[in-house]
């Protein structure tokens, strides 16, 4: 199953593999969206099938839905789920506080929820997610469409507030039409190379009338499990 793996998906899977280690029989858990969670999907479905575990799975996109089903694990909403134990997902970036950027794929939203109803959130990346300051990764918005270019104005000038004058801001396309997240709404994408103060810039976004979520994710992750090529594992647990 795992033979003849680039580099980039060795890595994903090693970090994949070391996550899944630390589920165990009963747990309910939040299964993230993107290329690396795709691979704890695997590698969960594989360790749920060769020792038996009763694992129920709540997915944080439709395309983690159809994976998980599509492998044979049991897939339940959050609130059929009630409380998680641990949600295991992939992320854009992390800094050393653990604060992430997320929605990259355009899951942030539910991936935001699933994490904050969980005991634990695990993330599970490559050594290149982690970086010195967020805001390399453009910063994904979940937005409405109702009002879309005047809450885009509202932001650019929140932005300024914050010191980050000037920054783009794109809409999202699939192809030639906007991208529209499971939820229905589009993704701002916020171009600030650098964010000062990523606590205070998460709470801001919220306030802005149209803003359905943001995709820094502070103080909901627990631990950072680091995936190389080479086998190599790397764990960061917030302090
Ligand atoms: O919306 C997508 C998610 O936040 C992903 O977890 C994130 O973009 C990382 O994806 P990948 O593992 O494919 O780099």
């Amino acid at each position: 199953m795992f033979a003849d793996l680039s580099p980039a998906d060795q890595a994903k899977y090693v970090a994949a593999k070391r996550a899944v280690e630390l589920v165990e029989d009963g747990m309910k858990l939040g299964l993230g969206t993107g290329s690396t969670a795709a691979w704890m999907v695997r590698c969960l479905a594989q360790r749920v099938k060769a020792e038996g575990l009763r694992i129920q799975g709540v997915p944080t996109s439709t395309r983690t839905a159809d994976l998980a089903r599509e492998l044979g694990l049991e897939v339940v909403t959050l609130d059929q789920a009630g409380h998680l134990d641990i949600t295991i997902d992939g992320t854009d970036e992390f800094d050393s506080a653990l604060n992430l950027i997320k929605g990259g794929g355009g899951a942030l939203l539910q991936e935001k929820i699933v994490a904050s109803a969980s005991d634990r959130m695990i993330v599970i990346a490559d050594f290149d997610k982690h970086v010195p300051q967020l805001g390399k990764f453009p910063l994904p918005v979940e937005v409405l469409g109702f009002g879309l270019a005047s809450s885009r104005d509202h932001i650019a000038r929140l932005l300024a507030d914050h010191g980050l004058a000037g920054c783009d801001i794109t809409t999202r396309k699939q192809g030639d039409a906007p991208f529209v997240t499971d939820e229905g709404n589009f993704i701002l994408d916020l171009h600030l190379a650098q964010i000062p103060d990523a606590p205070a810039l998460a709470i801001a976004l919220n306030q802005v009338p149209g803003v359905v979520e943001n995709g820094l994710f502070i103080d909901i992750c627990d631990r950072v499990i680091l995936g190389a090529s080479d086998g190599r594992i790397e764990e960061h647990v917030r302090p």
